[in-house]
């Protein structure tokens, strides 16, 4: 942390994090697919609150290193609740438009396993469930290795005329 000229508390930026994917993952432009409005979680990739990379596995199943920074304290020294919420809105809503389902999230539970300490990058798993009709389910969790850090249950309502 450090005060600027001005006066302003500005945080300084962290170095570098590897969000480099795993072997068979090919990097998923986002963007592409939805335009460049998923800022809240994808918007700041040199920021201090998330890092964010997309890719899709082998399976076509999308998935994500993400890095939650300091920015997204919750309790002391680990992310805050809503900001995994935050990030599956994002990734399991995204999840359903690369499997072609033009979809808004309609109703997302979120089950808090362990905490997640910060600074720390963790994959989040992304499944397209089933489809039915508008009713789209993407199931997901945040984890780093064994550590399951949260589980995302979402239902994704697809959006007429698009
Ligand atoms: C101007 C609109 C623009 C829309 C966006 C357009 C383009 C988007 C472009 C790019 C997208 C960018 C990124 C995509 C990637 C990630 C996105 C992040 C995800 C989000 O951040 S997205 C924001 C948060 N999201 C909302 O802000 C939704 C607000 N909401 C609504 O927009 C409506 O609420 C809607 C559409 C959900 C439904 O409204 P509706 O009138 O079209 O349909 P209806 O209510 O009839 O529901 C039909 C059937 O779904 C069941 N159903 C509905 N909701 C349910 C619920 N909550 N729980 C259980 N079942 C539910 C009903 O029970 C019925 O089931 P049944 O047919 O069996 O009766």
């Amino acid at each position: 942390m450090a005060k600027t000229t001005a006066g302003k508390v500005s945080i300084t930026p962290r170095p570098p994090v590897d969000l480099s994917g795993e072997a068979g993952w090919v990097p998923f432009d986002a963007p592409a697919l939805v335009g460049e409005s998923l800022r809240f979680v994808s918007g700041e990739p040199d920021g201090n609150r998330f890092r964010v990379r997309y890719y899709r596995d082998g399976e076509q199943h999308l998935q994500a290193r993400i890095w939650f920074g300091p920015e997204t304290e919750g309790p002391p020294g680990h992310a805050h609740g809503g900001s995994m919420a935050a990030v599956f809105d994002e990734v399991l809503g995204l999840a359903a438009w690369a499997a072609g389902y033009p979809i808004v999230v309609g109703n997302l539970n979120v089950s808090f396993r362990n905490l997640l300490p910060l600074q720390k990058v963790v994959t989040v798993e992304s499944r397209v469930v089933s489809a039915a009709g508008r009713k789209v389910m993407v199931h997901g969790r945040i984890c780093h290795g064994e550590t399951v850090y949260a589980e995302g249950e979402c239902l994704c309502i697809t959006i007429p005329g698009k």
